[in-house]
């Protein structure tokens, strides 16, 4: 499988992980570190970060993190029992969406913003698998700001990987990656300053 490398950095090297039932891509620079201290700087003042609830044994649970749900109007998201409309396109991540599309050659229509406080902030193991997102969704993930560690396990196989996500930096994950393998962004005590992760995703229109 091959791809174009991201035109907003065309120098940087793109890294491949073949795994079994899985195609990752990685781009370690896709933003150079100016702008992406830009857009991290942007994003924390400007987007209306939520800590939202989900429902886990029937007890509603603040999640350990902040975020934004955004894209065009008909992406609505259902997620651990909440469903969750779209804010509107923020002009710089509608741009970035559509840069992003175009260097991957894949549609994204909205994106899913975690901020992390710091190391205490996390997220558990899951996968990207709702239905709305259709058979093997390509899910494109940007992260500014603390790099952290991602973990990703297979869900049959005796099979991990753990990569460090840096600011500016670009994973895809494609094939069937959310079908057989789950991740997650674990705890770090030794992080101390903030990471915002884009998500960027595709729902077809009914
Ligand atoms: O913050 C990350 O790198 C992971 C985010 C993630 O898995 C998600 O938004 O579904
Ligand atoms: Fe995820």
């Amino acid at each position: 499988m091959t791809r174009a490398t991201p035109s907003d950095n065309r120098n940087q090297n793109c890294r491949h992980f073949s795994l079994p039932d899985a195609e990752l891509f990685y781009w370690p620079a896709y933003l150079t570190a100016p702008a992406a201290d830009l857009l991290q700087q942007q994003l924390s003042r400007e987007l209306h970060w939520q800590t939202a609830s989900i429902r886990i044994y029937g007890r509603e649970v603040a999640i350990p993190r902040r975020q934004v749900w955004m894209g065009e109007p008909h992406c609505r998201y259902r997620y651990s029992g909440t469903d969750f409309l779209p804010e509107p396109w923020h002009p710089r991540l509608r741009e970035l969406a559509s840069q992003i599309s175009q260097a991957l050659q894949h549609p994204f229509n909205c994106v899913l913003l975690n901020q992390y406080a710091d190391g205490q902030d996390h997220m558990g193991w899951h996968a990207d698998d709702e239905p709305e997102l259709g058979l093997a969704p390509q899910i494109a993930s940007l992260s500014l700001g603390q790099s952290r560690r991602f973990d990703l396990k297979h869900r049959q196989l005796e099979c991990q990987l753990q990569l460090l996500l840096q600011h500016g930096s670009l994973l895809l994950m494609a094939g069937t990656c959310q079908q057989y393998w789950q991740h997650r962004l674990p705890k770090q005590a030794q992080a101390k300053a903030e990471r915002i992760n884009l998500t960027f995703r595709y729902i077809a229109p009914k």
